[in-house]
């Protein structure tokens, strides 16, 4: 296996590079460290580099044998994605369907695509299952779904092989401390909670209490982010084996509310936090809780962080140890 990585300076990229080159797997990370940082990537092989500059990435393809792709690098946040569609577009479409050409036209055809829950939109049900409808709500889910679609076409008529792996929330750091989530600006909830309990913010804001859920906040199915590498390290092997492309739910199929997160955190972190309610934020479905039994099945996926408070805990950890993350940007 010679695997590209693009966006593996980010956040679920980096924990992923992580876990495939202590595998001794062959990874060369590709990351214009826009969002991502240089001390995140913890193997020897790193291009700085744009997915739209197609001469670099054909010459990376080359130099390194890449026979397969993982793809992260995107835009993600779905706030923003409702301010700045074109952005969103332009980096999540144009920018994933500029990265297929040089992949086919240097016969590179197995690609591990991030994906994610915001493809759903409000699910018709809970928990949910990979074959419901799709709506996205946010311009963000709207790109995803986008490319999966792109990528099923390129599949039946091109012969690409890929495995989409719709990621819920992805939460926590590696547990030796040495990488974890710093975004900038940081917009996530749970290092928003953190970040608070470590005085760097006032106050977190819940946006929207009159929601159709317990207690009138937003509902999210809370993933560890290793337990999303191991998938993507699942999927890369049922590609290299010769199986079909393909898609998977990825989350712990628990429902937290956002009052619950900030609960969770004040448990963990013994320190009491204050909140602020705040309008909705445009674009955020009510309630995203995932089945993920088919990746259980088919490729024997087993999430090993289940209980949210062990994963606030090793983000905690990142965040006492990091207050100022990576401290490059
Ligand atoms: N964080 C989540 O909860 C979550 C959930 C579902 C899906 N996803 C998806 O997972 C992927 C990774 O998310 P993340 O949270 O690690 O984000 P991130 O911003 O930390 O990482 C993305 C990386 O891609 C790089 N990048 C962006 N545009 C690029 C370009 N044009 N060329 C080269 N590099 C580029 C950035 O510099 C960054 O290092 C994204 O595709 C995102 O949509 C994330
Ligand atoms: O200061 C804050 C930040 C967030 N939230 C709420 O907390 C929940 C989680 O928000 P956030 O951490 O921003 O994640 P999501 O918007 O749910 O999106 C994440 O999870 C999606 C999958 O569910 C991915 O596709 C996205 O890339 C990823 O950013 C949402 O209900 C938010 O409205 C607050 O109330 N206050």
């Amino acid at each position: 296996m010679n695997i590209l990585v693009t966006g593996g300076a980010g956040y679920i990229g980096s924990h992923t590079v992580k876990m495939l080159n202590k595998m001794g797997k062959n990874v060369v990370v590709y990351d214009n460290l826009v969002k991502g940082h240089r001390a995140a990537v913890k193997c020897p092989n790193f291009v700085e580099g744009d997915i739209f500059d197609s001469e670099k990435l054909e010459w990376t393809i080359k130099n390194y044998n890449i026979d397969s792709v993982v793809h992260f690098a995107a835009y993600s946040l779905v706030g923003e994605s409702m301010e700045k569609p074109q952005m969103y577009y332009y980096n999540n479409v144009q920018g994933t369907l500029n990265l297929l050409d040089v992949m086919l036209k240097n016969n590179v055809k197995k690609l591990v695509f991030s994906s994610t829950a915001a493809v759903y939109g409000e699910p018709e049900r809970v928990p949910i299952t990979e074959d419901i409808s799709k709506n996205p709500t946010n311009v963000y889910g709207k790109t995803k779904l986008i490319m999966e679609n792109a990528m099923e076409d390129y599949s039946r008529s091109y012969g690409l092989k890929y495995i989409a792996l719709r990621y819920f929330n992805a939460c926590g750091a590696d547990v030796e401390g040495d990488i974890g989530e710093d975004h900038s600006p940081e917009t996530h909830l749970i290092p928003l909670v953190l970040q608070t309990c470590l005085g760097k913010r006032e106050s977190i804001k819940i946006f929207g209490d009159d929601y159709n859920t317990k207690d009138g906040t937003c509902v999210r199915d809370y993933i560890h982010v290793n337990d999303l590498a191991e998938a993507h390290i699942l999927a890369l092997e049922a590609l290299y084996e010769g199986r079909d492309s393909n898609v998977y739910n990825l989350g712990n199929g628990n429902g937290f509310t956002v009052k619950e997160i900030i609960e969770a955190a004040e448990e963990v972190t013994g320190i009491n936090i204050k909140k602020e309610i705040a309008p909705r934020r445009a674009g955020d479905p009510a309630v995203l809780i995932a089945s993920s039994d088919k990746i259980k099945r088919e490729l024997n996926w087993n999430p090993k962080f289940t209980d949210i408070k062990k994963i606030i805990e090793t983000a905690w950890r990142w965040h006492k140890n990091h207050p100022n993350g990576y401290g490059d940007k």
